[in-house]
């Protein structure tokens, strides 16, 4: 016979748990692409602060049925759930209730958007040395521990790398992240666009077919200069899709790249002459390599500028990879990247708390009673209520092929 503690703690693991049971919702942060982000605390727990991401439910018309989930949210959970390293956000638990799913990620205070803003707007200063150097260090550090579980990230800028109140980088939103060795696709092909533009590397603006890590540290170097200057490097405006969708070519956003880095040549980029976008980039001025006037004011150090130019070498085969940066002398000479970030700002320095709404608050909560899913998708639930641990492990299950979700620009 069932031994009855057996049976009572099976019915108990497999019982719903309500986000609103477990959680106190603290506030609105913010709305993404894909779905709200809201800042939470452990009831009855002081100061073990959350950030749920609830992702919209599928809709058809104006009712809300359970359709599935989102092929988006899928992969953004299937890796959070294999990963785990200090400078990546790591996703405590996924629940699913009331036809919506909530990812629960550890809660980060800053980001880089927010103390680039805070050195701009309020400072008007430019982010010190040893702040600009950890804050790389870390960032790359993160994308190192993703390339060796081969993910790619596609999507880092500013607003996506995340900082906690103790000063540790920690990358977040897999939402666009794939598997390096799945076979890849065009990259765009109707609606697909990958990466937010100003920090999309020149092989995808050139139309390449194929494409590989060296999209994230081209980005990486987008992200350095930005935290140098205060304002994004390549400023491009996007060209849209026209109306048969036919894919266009990114003029503003390539210009803006080669009136600092020069125009490529051959020897730069062995290849380029057959990229497909390489007779309309023959048709643009020519321009001479600028970057180390472009470094003069705003990083201005030697080894600073030489990392800058290897991140953004044009032949993405040349361009550093994370682990070569990390060895860049730059990070070897004084002042030293920090364990925390925040180690030499002053108290008075340090960015604001992120801020929250109070508004929005109420349409986090699930409906009361929370709806019966069918029979399957208990086990589902089940699976995906495990918390995430270990290593990066096999992917083999995860390599569904679907769309990359189209980014807007930082606003
Ligand atoms: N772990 C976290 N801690 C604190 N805030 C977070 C966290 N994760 C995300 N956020 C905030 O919520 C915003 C949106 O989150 P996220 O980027 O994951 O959603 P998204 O739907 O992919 O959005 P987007 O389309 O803007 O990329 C972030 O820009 C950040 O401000």
């Amino acid at each position: 016979m069932d031994d009855p503690m057996r049976v009572y703690r099976a019915k108990r693991d497999t019982a719903h748990i309500n986000v609103t049971t477990k959680y106190d919702i603290v506030g609105f942060i913010s709305s993404g692409t894909y779905g709200r982000v809201y800042k939470a605390n452990t009831k009855n727990v002081k100061d073990e602060l959350w950030a749920i991401k609830k992702f919209k439910p599928d809709k058809e018309g104006d009712v809300v049925t359970y359709t599935g989930i989102s092929q988006s949210a899928i992969r953004e959970i299937a890796l959070n759930r294999e990963i785990f390293h200090v400078n990546v956000v790591a996703l405590r638990e996924v629940i699913l209730e009331d036809k919506s799913i909530y990812m629960v990620f550890e809660y980060a205070e800053h980001d880089f958007l927010q103390v680039i803003h805070h050195y701009s707007q309020t400072l008007r200063t430019s982010i010190p040395a040893a702040l600009l150097k950890s804050l790389t260090y870390q960032l790359l550090n993160g994308l190192l521990y993703l390339h060796n579980c081969h993910i790619l990230h596609r999507d880092l800028k500013p607003a996506n790398i995340l900082i906690t109140s103790k000063g540790v980088v920690k990358i977040g939103d897999l939402g666009l992240a794939r598997i390096t060795y799945q076979p890849l696709q065009p990259l765009f092909a109707g609606d697909k666009v990958v990466v937010t533009i100003w920090y999309r590397a020149p092989e995808l603006l050139m139309g390449a077919k194929h494409y590989h890590k060296a999209v994230d540290c081209w980005a990486v170097g987008c992200v350095l200069a930005e935290l140098a200057s205060l304002r994004p490097i390549f400023k491009g405006d996007e060209a849209k899709l026209d109306s048969k969708k036919n894919v266009p070519f990114q003029k503003d956003q390539l210009l803006k790249i080669l009136e600092v880095l020069g125009t490529p040549e051959e020897r730069d980029w062995p290849g380029i002459r057959s990229m497909p976008e390489y007779a309309n980039v023959k048709r643009l001025d020519t321009y001479p390599n600028r970057l180390y006037e472009w470094c003069r004011n705003r990083l201005p150090s030697n080894s600073g500028y030489e990392l800058l130019n290897q991140l953004f070498a044009y032949d993405p085969d040349k361009r550093l990879n994370a682990r070569e940066a990390l060895l860049h002398k730059w990070f070897h000479e004084e002042p030293l990247p920090t364990m925390n970030v925040f180690d030499t700002t002053s108290d008075a320095q340090l960015p604001p708390r992120r801020r929250i709404s109070h508004d929005d608050a109420p349409s986090m909560m699930p409906a009361q009673a929370t709806q019966a899913l069918p029979a399957g998708q208990f086990s589902q639930q089940a699976h995906l209520q495990s918390q995430t641990h270990g290593s990066a492990g096999s992917f083999a299950s995860l390599s569904g092929g679907g769309h990359p979700r189209k980014k807007g620009r930082l606003a």
